[in-house]
């Protein structure tokens, strides 16, 4: 039996089917490249060491090590921040336990999704498309994230975004992610990324964190660290807007 188990955005979210599921398992895998993940909240549960996966090891390797411990009869989990399957592609892991015979169950955690929608004061019927920051690779920028902006705002849609991971495994800064969308917005030229648009910041939620209701312009010249995300709001409703106040 394969457990995919999210611990949440940061230390202290652990729900009991997930420390149930860690307790209970004769292999235990985590990986740390979709968010930061607290070992030691890990390993408080765990029986066993935790083992730790990379990209690779998950997406190229199928997980090949998960698919051992299985084949073995033992029950394996893979542990991961937040949620195991929000903005993640562990679901070719689940495809490949399943093919061969394995039952997975998801066990969610609390997602950055929603808990940025819920610092950052936004309602969740209004969330349109998410999409991911990235640096440059090779010169060439991502649009997706104007296209998606784009798209949102024309439909009065808040639009969420997720920061790219570093190489080295860390987190792209705010105002990296800031300095992004302002490139993109001298690229595409539609008025989508402006340096007053406004913009809530939803930083290292968990780690000491918080949400701040600003402007890309702010965010370039701040000295937040990531793990991030940021809002662009759509058309905001009255609460909402009573609530943003509050996060000045
Ligand atoms: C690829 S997504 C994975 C989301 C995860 N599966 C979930 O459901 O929470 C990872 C991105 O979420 C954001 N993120 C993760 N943890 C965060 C935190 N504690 N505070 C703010 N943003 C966070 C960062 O933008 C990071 O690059």
């Amino acid at each position: 039996m394969l457990y995919l188990v999210g611990v949440g955005p940061g230390p202290g979210y652990v729900t009991e089917a997930a420390a149930k599921a860690l307790a209970d398992a004769d292999c235990v895998f985590y990986e740390d490249y979709t968010g930061p993940l607290h070992l030691e909240t890990i390993r408080r549960y765990a029986k066993t060491e935790p083992i730790r996966l990379t990209r690779r090891d998950l997406e190229d390797e199928s997980g090949r090590a998960i698919l051992q411990c299985l084949e073995k009869g033992g029950r394996a989990v893979l542990a991961t921040a937040g949620d195991p399957m929000l903005a993640t592609a562990h679901a070719a892991v689940v495809a490949a336990a399943r093919r061969r015979g394995h039952r997975v169950e998801v066990v969610p955690g609390v997602s950055i999704i929603c808990a940025a929608m819920s610092a950052g004061c936004l309602s969740v019927y209004k969330l349109g498309g998410v999409a991911t920051v990235t640096y440059p690779r090779g010169g060439v920028y991502s649009r997706r994230p104007y296209e998606l902006a784009e798209q949102n705002i024309k439909r009065g849609m808040h639009t969420l975004l997720l920061l790219d991971v570093k190489e080295d495994g860390s987190f792209m800064p705010p105002r990296d992610a800031a300095a992004v969308l302002l490139e993109l917005e001298r690229l595409e030229g539609k008025g989508v990324f402006k340096p007053e648009t406004p913009a809530v910041l939803v930083h290292r939620l968990g780690w000491g964190g918080g949400a701040k209701y600003t402007n890309l312009a702010q965010i370039a010249a701040s000295d937040y660290e990531g793990p991030a995300v940021i809002i662009i709001p759509g058309v905001l409703g009255p609460v909402e807007e009573e609530c943003l106040q509050t996060l000045r």
